[in-house]
């Protein structure tokens, strides 16, 4: 269970992120949403430790990760995977060797540069883009691929680090309506059925609504509203985007169809 109390970072004078508290179990699909500015990137780095909080604290079961450093804050930060709007690969690397690169947090960066992977460590990068049906795509330049494979061969990076986190920060923003779909299947996926949490920040409403279990709401840095979709009104995201209300709403995704969760090969349960 990921635990904030009262987190808080500023630039200067100004709070980005403003006393934020939540609770969130394990194999949640959380959806954090609200206007550009709103502090959600801010909030996601935090938990990374991509940045620190000016006060408060965040926890993971009973550790401190705010205390954190050295060889525990690069542990935590294997256990709590970025997903990034840009993707972040080596474009002229091969996917099965930007896949390898998730095990630098495990293993020297050069091993994985220099191919010298374990069989092991191979089938595991297979299973990851395997479970993402990306698995034909291993030997491919990663540049030569489409926006949407491109995030899904980060998405299987982040899975072999074996994360009981993942964190996306709008991870569909630079992609076209398909390719979002294709990429939000993709972490919906790997929270149904390999129970890893998921924080997702999203600029669409209804791809939010559609795919999570939660929706936090931030506005000027605080938390405005933590419910379940179905209960977000019209009011409410018109108090969260203002004039942009019209935008976000409206190009709604088809909901997703609930599946059991089930254990893939290669991968252990989250908190098991
Ligand atoms: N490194 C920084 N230095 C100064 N101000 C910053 C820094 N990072 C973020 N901010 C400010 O903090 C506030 C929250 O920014 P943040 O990027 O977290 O918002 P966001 O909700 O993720 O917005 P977007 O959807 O546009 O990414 C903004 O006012 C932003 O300008």
């Amino acid at each position: 269970m990921l635990r904030l109390e009262g987190v808080t970072k500023s630039f200067g004078g100004k709070h980005a992120v403003d006393g934020v508290s939540l609770v969130v179990p394990t194999g949640q699909m959380v959806g954090v949403i609200g206007r550009s500015g709103a502090g959600k990137s801010t909030l996601l780095r935090m938990i990374n430790r991509l940045g620190d909080p000016t006060s408060g604290r965040i926890l993971f079961g009973d550790t401190d990760i705010t205390a954190l450093s050295g060889r525990p804050l690069r542990a935590w930060r294997a256990r709590c995977a970025m997903i990034f709007q840009q993707f972040n690969l080596a474009g002229r690397l091969d996917v099965l060797t930007n896949v390898m690169m998730g095990r630098a947090f495990h293993l020297p960066a050069t091993r994985a540069l220099l191919k010298m992977w374990s069989d092991d460590e191979k089938a595991q990068a297979l299973s990851a883009l395997e479970s993402l049906d990306m698995a034909r795509m291993a030997g491919q330049r990663a540049e030569t691929l489409s926006g949407g494979q491109q995030q899904r061969v980060a998405i299987a990076r982040a899975l072999i680090q074996q994360p009981d986190i993942v964190l996306a920060d709008e991870p569909i923003a630079s992609l076209d309506p398909r390719n979002t779909k294709v990429v939000m299947d993709a972490l919906q996926h790997i929270n149904r059925h390999l129970g890893i949490t998921v924080i997702c920040n999203l600029h669409s409403l209804d791809l939010a609504r559609g795919y999570c279990d939660r929706l936090v709401g931030m506005a000027g840095g605080r938390v405005v509203f933590d419910d379940v979709p179905a209960a977000l009104t019209e009011g409410t995201a018109r108090e969260l985007y203002g004039l942009e209300a019209g935008d976000v709403m409206g190009h709604a995704a088809p909901p997703p169809v609930p599946q059991p969760a089930v254990a893939q090969p290669g991968f252990a349960l989250a908190g098991s």
